[in-house]
C-alpha cells in the first residue's frame, strides 16, 4: 500500500506552476528525499503533498484513497507535517504543543483523553525531550524547537511524515542526533518525504530522491542514479569537479 501516491502532480501558486509532472510513491519504511535550490518549490510540493495548497494538475491520494476524498482530519490521520519553523502564538508548555499532535483523533468537541495523553508522552520520550515537558515552547532553542515539532508528529501517529528542511540551522551535534532519530524512524516502519539543503544527508538517508531545479524540471529516481557530481552540480548551477569535492566531504 503506498502511504502517498502522486501521478503529474503541478504545483504553483496562484494558478502559476513551479514545477510539473511530478510522481512519486512512499511505502512504509521508506525515505525519500526532496532536493532542490533555494526557491525551487520544495515546500510547495510538501503543501500540496499535505493539500495545504491546491494541485495545479495531476493527483494526489493518501493510503490508496483520492485527496479530494479525505476530510481534513482525514487527512492528518494519514500524514504529519514538520514545518520549517514552529508557529506558536502562545508561550503553552512543550506537554500541550505536542499534545495538539491529537487534535485528528478527537471527536467533535471532545478534549484530550487518557489514550492521547499517553501518546503524547511517548513521543516526548521517542525524541528524548521528556525533561522538556513543562518548558514555554517560546523557550527552546532550535535544536530542541525540532524534536518538539517532530514529537508532535509522532503523537499524530500518522504512518507518513514530510519534513521541510529539519536539519535547517542545527549545530553539528544536534543535526547528528536529528539524522539518528530520523533514521530510527524509518527503521520503525514510518515513512518519511525529507526536504534538504544537504546531499550528504540524502546520501545518508535516502531510498529515493526527487530533485527540482530553478526551471521547475524534475528528477526522480534512487539515490545512486541523482546523487552525483553530474546531477547535483547541474542542479546548484556548480562545476561538477566542485560538486564532487563537496560530495567527497559530506558523510
Ligand atoms: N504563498 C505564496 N504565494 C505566492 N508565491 C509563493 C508563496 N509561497 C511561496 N511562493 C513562491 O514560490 C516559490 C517556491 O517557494 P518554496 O518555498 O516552495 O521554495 P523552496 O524550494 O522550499 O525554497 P527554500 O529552499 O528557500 O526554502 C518561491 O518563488 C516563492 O517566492
Amino acid at each position: 500500500m503506498e502511504l502517498i501516491a502522486a501521478r503529474g502532480l503541478a504545483v504553483g501558486h496562484r494558478g502559476r506552476p513551479l514545477a510539473r509532472d511530478i510522481s512519486l510513491s512512499l511505502r512504509a519504511g521508506e525515505t525519500l528525499c526532496l532536493l532542490g535550490p533555494n526557491g525551487a518549490g520544495k515546500t510547495t510540493i510538501l503543501r500540496t503533498l499535505l493539500g495545504l495548497i491546491p494541485a495545479l494538475g495531476g493527483s494526489v491520494s493518501l493510503g490508496g484513497t483520492p485527496m479530494g476524498e479525505l476530510s481534513r482530519a482525514a487527512r492528518a490521520r494519514r500524514l504529519a507535517y514538520v514545518p520549517q519553523a514552529m508557529t506558536a502564538p502562545f508561550a503553552d508548555p512543550v506537554r500541550a504543543f505536542v499534545l495538539q499532535g491529537r487534535t485528528a483523533h478527537l471527536g467533535l468537541f471532545a478534549g484530550p483523553g487518557p489514550a492521547d495523553r499517553a501518546a503524547a508522552e511517548a513521543a516526548l520520550a521517542q525524541m528524548g525531550i521528556a525533561h522538556l515537558a513543562e518548558t514555554p515552547v517560546t523557550r527552546l532553542s532550535g535544536g530542541q524547537r525540532q524534536m518538539v515539532l517532530i514529537a508532535r508528529a509522532l503523537a499524530q501517529a500518522a504512518p507518513a511524515i514530510l519534513l521541510d528542511e529539519p536539519a535547517a540551522s542545527l549545530d553539528f551535534g544536534n543535526r547528528e542526533r536529528l539524522l539518528a532519530r530520523l533514521e530510527a524512524l524509518a527503521r520503525q516502519g514510518l515513512g518519511l518525504v525529507i526536504s534538504t539543503h544537504e546531499p550528504g544527508h540524502a546520501v545518508r538517508l535516502a531510498d529515493r530522491v526527487l530533485t527540482v531545479d530553478a526551471s521547475g524540471r524534475v528528477a526522480s529516481g534512487p539515490p545512486g542514479a541523482l546523487l552525483t557530481a553530474e546531477h547535483l552540480g547541474a542542479l546548484y548551477d556548480l562545476p561538477p569537479e566542485t560538486m564532487a569535492r563537496a560530495l567527497a566531504g559530506q558523510g
